[in-house]
């Protein structure tokens, strides 16, 4: 199971290159940080990854990678769902018996540090731990690719600190997981990193640095 860009590059008609050239292969086991300014193509790139768009240049190959999963910067729930409802969920839309399904939705919370909180309802639960919520479930289902869009855009710092403490957490074998962020301590809670770079005189082309491993 892998994803691997190639000589990828995006503008939208009219405008310039957000980005060109870019290389990186992503694997599971690792928690990859894509980084780069406002503006610097990030959403757009995990698009391109998740296939929900088609690149102006190079290609994005998916290998083994049936369910892509997101999360996105503002946690959104059922308010009235109790934390253990919300991931055990997927687990039972699987297959997984009941019993099966809430003894692992309470150590996937428990992993998430929200282990307490199982029978919270949704709507009573502050932002870091919704977002902490989101993560949880979005693992919980098991996706081959688990994209995350700015997790802790919508936190203050103490509390974004609360999600970034878990972000070394979602690794795992069976996902390749790749986070769009603009937090410095998410970034270094990742395992690997794709920057975007520096917009220079409005375009980039060129400037992509890669430091995940090939
Ligand atoms: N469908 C579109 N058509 C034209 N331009 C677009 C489209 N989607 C995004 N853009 C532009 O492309 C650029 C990159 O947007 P993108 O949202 O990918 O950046 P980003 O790095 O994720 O930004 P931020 O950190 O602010 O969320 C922006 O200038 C944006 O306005």
């Amino acid at each position: 199971m892998r994803v691997t860009l190639t000589g990828l590059g995006h503008r939208f008609a009219g405008q310039p290159w957000l980005f060109r050239g870019l290389d990186a292969l992503l694997r599971p086991g690792e928690v990859t940080a894509l980084t780069g300014p406002s503006g610097s193509g990030k959403s757009t790139l995990l698009n391109l990854i998740a296939g929900w768009a088609d690149p102006a240049e190079g290609i994005v190959v998916r290998e083994g990678v049936d369910r892509i999963g997101w999360v996105f910067q503002n946690p959104f729930g059922p308010p009235r769902r109790t934390a253990l409802d919300l991931v055990a969920y997927p687990l039972l839309a699987r297959g997984t018996p009941r019993a099966t399904a809430a003894e692992e939705a309470l150590g996937t919370l428990d992993r998430f540090g929200l282990a307490a909180l199982a029978d919270r309802e949704f709507r009573s639960l502050s932002g870091g731990e919704a977002q902490r919520l989101m993560l949880a479930r979005a693992i919980a289902a098991g996706p081959e690719l688990l994209l995350i869009d700015e997790p802790t855009a919508q936190l203050d710092p103490v509390t974004a600190d609360t999600v970034n403490a878990v972000i070394g957490r979602l690794a795992e074998q069976r996902t390749i997981i790749v986070i769009a962020t603009h937090d410095p301590r998410t970034r270094d809670a990742c395992t690997a990193h794709v920057d975007l770079g520096e917009r220079v005189a409005g375009d980039r082309a060129e400037r992509v640095r890669v430091d995940a491993r090939p």
